[in-house]
């Protein structure tokens, strides 16, 4: 149940994302950001809407609030010409005034018992505007641990994904856009480590690339890594198409954001794969909306995280 309502919920909202991705590529103005804060209020909107449908006593931890659409009407009704397009039956959005209690209804403080949803409606924002990697992202947590995770990538392969998990019952990939039987998903297997490609992000201020660089050195790596925005990298990897995400700190003062790890947490997990900080921990989804006993992330399958993990520590010594 909660697995179908989240899969159809992430491709409402990924539909919509790409709709206005696509006119955005195709247009004049490139440098104008307000496109993506459309597709980010309008995710947020009907993927909000649906799960307040479905699980109406779940609380939903959201990127989001609706201050800027309150104070911005022109803002407002581009987002609420996008939502009816995309949603046009769903009861909840029905007025206007509905959509700004929709996306003010992902503001959970989060907690370490309970059912509780994370929700980036458009991770990425940077992939978004230059036409590369960007993804909806969506996550059960139920006592501070990830029991599925749903990510919605418009331009991950020829197809989009749309990637599943559910705690024990394995990873999933299916067509973004149209229906189609899902399949299972896992990492591949290499023989060792330095047959090993990173993924990493393509921002040098979300991500400490020039250390990454020393590391996977160090490890007697020789691909270069590949490099895109948002969790389509847990997706890449949870694939098979890459073996080791590093996402080293470049400030030690950021807290990473539950919304931006818990949906790829999931499906690196259950494609056979494990995730720590960089002290070996597991990240706590319980903390609140921020992961704040955890620093760093390190992603790779089972058979080479410790040898990831060593290489991490001693470079940080
Ligand atoms: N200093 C930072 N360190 C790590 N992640 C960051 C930092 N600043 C912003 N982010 C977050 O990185 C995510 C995108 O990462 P990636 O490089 O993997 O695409 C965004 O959700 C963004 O959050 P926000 O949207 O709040 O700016
Ligand atoms: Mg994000």
């Amino acid at each position: 149940m909660e697995l179908q309502v989240a899969k159809q919920a992430v491709r409402t909202a990924s539909k919509l994302a790409h709709t206005v991705a696509q006119h955005h590529i195709s247009s004049i103005s490139k440098s104008d950001q307000s496109p993506v804060t459309v597709a980010d209020f309008g995710a947020q909107a009907v993927i909000i809407s649906a799960l307040k449908q479905a699980f109406p006593g779940d609380p939903v931890v959201g990127e989001e609030d609706a201050a800027a659409l309150r104070a911005d009407d022109t803002l407002a009704n581009k987002v609420w010409a996008l939502v009816k397009e995309a949603a046009p039956h769903d009861k909840n959005l029905s007025e206007r005034t509905n959509l700004f209690a929709a996306i003010d209804a992902g503001n959970y403080a989060g907690s370490a018992k309970g059912r509780q949803w994370a929700l980036d409606p458009i991770d990425g924002t940077k992939g978004f505007l230059r036409g590369g990697q960007y993804a909806v992202c969506l996550a059960l947590i139920v006592d501070s641990r990830v029991e599925l995770g749903v990510i919605g990538c418009p331009n991950l392969g020829p197809r989009g994904g749309l990637f599943s998990a559910v705690r024990g019952k394995g990873a999933f990939w299916e067509p973004l856009f149209e229906e189609s039987t899902p399949e299972k998903i896992s990492f591949r297997h290499i023989e060792s480590t330095k047959d090993a490609t990173f993924c990493e992000s393509v921002e040098s201020g979300h991500s400490a690339l020039d250390t990454q660089l020393k590391i996977a050195q160090s490890l007697g790596i020789s691909n270069p890594p590949v490099q895109m925005d948002s969790q389509a990298k847990y997706c890449s990897l949870a694939k098979g198409d890459a073996d080791i995400y590093l996402r080293l700190p470049v400030r030690m003062d950021y807290e990473e954001k539950i919304w931006d790890h818990a949906a790829g947490n999931i499906l690196i997990t259950e494609a056979g794969g494990v995730v720590t900080d960089m002290n070996g921990n597991l990240l706590d989804f319980g903390k609140g909306r921020t992961l704040k006993d955890n620093k760093g992330v390190i992603a790779a399958a089972k058979s080479i995280h410790s040898d990831v993990l060593k290489a991490v520590q001693k470079a940080l010594l």
